[in-house]
């Protein structure tokens, strides 16, 4: 089994994905507060469970080794200096005051290490710590539901990671976790790391594709900005550890139905890629922009129109298939993209794993030739995010 971190594409056989399975957090999400934890529903735990555990089943069926993300945090937390510096600075994050974290961090270190990992993700109610009477929110720490969505915190990129500055609040604590697992986990000993989460503005996994070793594409989207996709090239491009020499960033509509450019754009074979025609015009055109080195450390920026000249370029291929979601069609693609028809995990060149019910764009993808693997999606859909969204590779072979 591989020991580090290996992800020089989009479709290479993946052979070990970091996920993580959905647990209490999901029940602490409630009408008031679904919005700014990023949700559009209130999922049911035990039917999500099962779809997940449907998700990773498939995954080591073909060889897919799923690393439990919870799990590498408990590991981290059975060393107890870890376990106080973690308690410390993960409460530093929150607005508390002394006596509030004195009192939480007293609570939190009396757990043992699978409790407060598990204390980390689902959250903990104020009551359980017996918190002075002037603390009247429901929750001391906040619940993390969209942990099973690891795609976005952190994201391989070659042999390295970029462990990411999250937009919203509801997200921040998890890329938090990773760089402690990062910093004390022996899975990551030595792992070079392009990007850290302290960055003053926002770049999430969802937005990151790795379509070859020289070549990444990166969302301009509601979740990562035009600064940020500036500062990561330029930190590739400078790293003699990287191989990558160009990045093709695509501006997508900010809004929470496209947050990320894997909610409208994946990679499924090394010519073919699923998209949502909502975010071309009538013209099939888009905003694209090439960032290549511009041998002084800088970037130079060349401007773009269309996708497929690009991609052709960018791949060394005279043919690119775009696949449309939902056909195109002005109903079925927005509803299917919706449910993240658009969002497809490829665990080999031409084999995908994607939700069952966007039946419409699974058999056109069929009819492009694809292998098409099918999960349940009835609660785990409700969190805005599909199968790639809730992979993050650490080992694909190379193509
Ligand atoms: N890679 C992705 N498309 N992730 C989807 C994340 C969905 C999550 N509810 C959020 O808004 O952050």
């Amino acid at each position: 089994m591989p020991n580090h971190l290996q992800v020089n594409s989009e479709i290479g056989t993946l052979r070990e994905v970091l996920v993580h399975r959905p647990g209490p957090e999901l029940e602490n999400i409630t009408p008031d507060t679904m919005k700014d934890l990023l949700f559009d529903d209130v999922p049911f735990l035990k039917i999500a469970q099962q779809e997940h555990n449907q998700f990773t089943a498939l995954l080591k069926q073909h060889h897919v080794k799923p690393i439990y993300i919870e799990r590498l945090l408990k590991e981290i937390l059975c060393n107890e200096d870890v376990k106080t510096g973690f308690i410390q600075d993960y409460l530093a994050q929150f607005a508390l005051d002394p006596v509030q974290i004195q009192t939480t961090a007293a609570y939190l270190q009396t757990l043992p290490a699978a409790d407060l990992a598990t204390t980390v993700y689902a959250g903990l109610r104020s009551e359980t710590v017996e918190l002075p009477e002037d603390y009247h929110q429901p929750f001391v720490l906040p619940p993390l539901p969209n942990a099973y969505f690891t795609r976005d915190p952190q994201a391989t990129i070659g042999n390295g990671v970029t462990i990411n500055p999250m937009t919203f609040a509801a997200r921040k604590p998890e890329s938090f976790i990773f760089s402690w697992i990062v910093d004390h986990h022996p899975r990551f000993r030595n792992t070079t790391t392009w990007l850290q989460p302290t960055l003053p503005t926002h770049l999430e996994g969802g937005d990151e594709l790795v379509l070859n070793q020289n070549t990444l594409a990166l969302g301009i989207s509601e979740r990562t900005t035009h600064a940020a996709a500036l500062t990561l090239a330029e930190h590739l491009f400078n790293d003699p550890a990287s191989t990558f020499e160009m990045v093709i960033a695509i501006h997508i509509p900010h809004n929470h139905a496209m947050m990320h450019l894997d909610t409208v754009f994946t990679m499924v074979n090394r010519d073919q890629f699923t998209i949502f025609p909502g975010i071309m015009d009538q013209d099939y055109q888009l905003n694209i922009e090439i960032f290549r080195p511009n041998g002084k450390g800088g970037v130079k920026i060349k401007q773009a129109h269309h996708l497929q000249p690009v991609l052709k370029e960018a791949l060394g291929l005279s043919e690119i298939d775009l696949i449309e979601t939902g056909g195109g069609d002005a109903i079925i693609a927005p509803r299917e993209q919706w449910n993240d028809g658009s969002n497809n995990l490829a665990i080999a060149p031409g084999e995908v794993i994607t939700y069952d019910r966007n039946y419409r764009s699974i058999q056109l993808m069929r009819s492009h030739g694809l292998t098409v693997h099918e999960i349940p999606s009835s609660e785990l859909a409700r969190g805005r995010g599909g199968a790639r969204c809730m992979s993050q590779p650490l080992w694909r072979d190379d193509i």
